[in-house]
């Protein structure tokens, strides 16, 4: 079984600009993967060379086995793509932009009922042209669903989406890869990726900074934990105290008077007996893990 996406050795550059480095990406069928990175990164310089709309300079990249470039027309055969900023056909409605992606697809079926299932079903007769942001996005999402491909390709699929837009979207994600399709997408927002995502890439400034999946990010950032602890009492000898121990990173008073731990996911139980020791009763506490957002600034300051 060949992977989904194999990216070997690819290099892009414009000019003397390089926008993307020596990428080797390999995402093995099934998967869910989020591709994550800063604007100008080089998400879509990747995603335009899996679709054959650029060049890479060097490397090779394959989508089921085809290669991209000289074997373009069978890879495209494979994918349904929402590419970042689509323009709409003037004077076209959302259903004919649907017949439209059917026919170039040479697939049978009704057009409402994907505009049905992204939410625009009552606006299917309107010119797109006239949809607002949310609609058109949500439009050219049902075009890229159509004839159930084996790879979506989703570059920033939820740009201009209310937050339950965002959501449904999500949930369309997770169902189509229920049925089997492998999808791509890249997002610099976060948590889009941290719901879906089974594993996850960072680019950074054109080369992959990190992949794994998000405990295995996680882990490798040191598997740090930040605990936030109510007390019924706390001194500056106590803060101290605290973070004096060894596998504490650092340790101060939160806006509220809670006292925030930073420090390795074993320490808790450290933390905690040193408050004991010196007579500070702990009330309340709270354990917050690393979010994708802390990781993500860990890798990109690492990889400068
Ligand atoms: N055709 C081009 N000519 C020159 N430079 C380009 C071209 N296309 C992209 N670049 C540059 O390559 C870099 C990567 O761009 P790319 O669009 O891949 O970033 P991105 O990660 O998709 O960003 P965003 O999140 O903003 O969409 C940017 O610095 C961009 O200016």
């Amino acid at each position: 079984m060949p992977p989904a996406i194999q990216v070997q050795d690819v290099t892009k550059r414009f000019g003397s600009f390089t926008a993307v480095d020596r990428v080797d990406l390999q995402i093995e069928q099934g998967e869910v993967f989020g591709f994550l990175g800063h604007n100008g990164a080089g998400k879509s310089t990747m995603i335009n060379m899996l679709l054959d709309h650029i060049r890479p300079t060097a490397g090779d990249l394959e989508v089921f086995g085809a290669d991209c470039q000289t074997d373009s027309v069978e890879a495209r055969e494979h994918m349904g793509v929402l590419p970042d900023g689509y323009g709409v056909y003037s004077g076209l409605t959302g259903r004919q932009h649907l017949q439209f992606a059917m026919e170039s697809k040479g697939v049978d079926g009704e057009p409402l009922n994907l505009l049905d299932r992204v939410g625009i079903t009552e606006a299917a007769d309107r010119a797109a042209e006239g949809y607002s942001k949310g609609m058109t996005q949500r439009m050219v999402f049902a075009m890229a669903l159509v004839g159930e491909p084996d790879l979506l390709i989703l570059d920033e699929p939820t740009s201009g989406l209310d937050p339950a837009g965002a959501r449904s979207m999500r949930e369309i994600i997770l169902e189509e890869n229920k049925r089997g399709a492998t999808v791509f997408f890249s997002s610099h927002i976060l948590e889009q990726i941290e719901a879906v995502a089974d594993r996850v890439g960072i680019m950074h400034q054109g080369q992959l900074a990190a992949v794994d999946t998000i405990g295995g990010l996680r882990d490798m950032a040191g598997g740090e934990t930040r605990l936030l602890i109510a007390t019924d009492k706390l001194e500056d000898t106590h803060i101290n105290a605290v973070e004096a121990l060894d596998e504490v990173d650092k340790a101060g008073l939160t806006d509220e008077g809670r006292l925030a731990v930073t420090c390795a996911k074993g320490a808790k139980m450290d933390v905690l007996l040193a408050l004991d020791e010196r007579g500070v009763e702990v009330l309340d506490l709270t354990t917050e893990e690393a979010s994708l957002e802390d990781l993500f600034v860990e890798y990109t300051r690492r990889s400068e």
